[in-house]
């Protein structure tokens, strides 16, 4: 459906992620940055998720100054508290056994950095969640199936951890690990993707800058 307009990389190991872009029909490469995923004292969850995803993308750029590259960070907050991944699987059931019953914020800091076009935008979205009480030995059973081992607030709502969820207010695919409909926007905006098959903005561009 979708287009690169420029050779695009996903700064990511996320399988999540990778399959909505695959999703799209964009032609991309994945390549997870190796970054410190520590959070600064009183830095708010939201400014944390932005650096995050900042920090993901620039480090790939900065390899690939040609490239468009997308960097995204999924993080949960409760109350101040904020919940990446699981160390283990008894904190697993400690984040599960304080999110039950309450509403938390799934917030995806997301970045698009193109070094040579001097592209560098960034942001995040938000989607508020809200779990069911469940008996202790439900959480656990949950927690022993292992699927929240890998993801922030120690469920996913595209798996089995969809039980656990009352509602949701905002974006699905946010809280899966990528706000893709501004995600598109924003790549659609700078003319990093375009329609297949319709003329591409961003290759004409470089057609007319050839004839003058
Ligand atoms: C809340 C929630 C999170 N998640 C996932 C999305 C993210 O992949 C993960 C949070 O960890 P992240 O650190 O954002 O991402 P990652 O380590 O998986 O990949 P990378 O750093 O290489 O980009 O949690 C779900 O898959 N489903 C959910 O319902």
């Amino acid at each position: 459906m979708f287009t690169a307009c420029h050779p695009l990389i996903l700064a990511s190991a996320s399988p999540r992620r990778q399959e909505f872009l695959r999703q799209l029909g964009l032609a991309f490469r994945a390549e997870p940055a190796r970054i410190d995923e520590t959070p600064e004292t009183g830095e708010p969850a939201a400014a944390f998720a932005r650096r995050m995803a900042i920090t993901k993308a620039k480090a790939i750029a900065a390899t690939s100054p040609q490239a468009c590259v997308i960097g995204a960070d999924t993080v949960v907050t409760l109350d101040e508290t904020l919940f990446g991944k699981p160390r283990d699987r008894e904190e697993a059931l400690a984040i599960l056994k304080q999110l039950q019953g309450r509403t938390h914020r799934v917030i995806t800091g997301f970045a698009v950095c193109c070094h040579d076009r001097r592209i560098e935008e960034a942001g995040e979205a938000t989607t508020l969640v809200t779990f069911d009480h469940f008996a202790d030995s439900v959480l656990q059973a949950y927690v022993d199936s292992g699927e929240p081992m890998d993801k922030a607030g120690a469920y996913g709502i595209q798996g089995r951890g969809a039980f656990l969820v009352r509602t949701i207010n905002g974006s699905y695919s946010n809280v899966v690990g990528l706000p893709i409909n501004v995600l598109v926007q924003l790549l659609l905006r700078h003319h990093m993707i375009c329609v297949t098959g319709a003329p591409c903005r961003s290759a004409l561009g470089q057609e007319r800058l050839v004839l003058l």
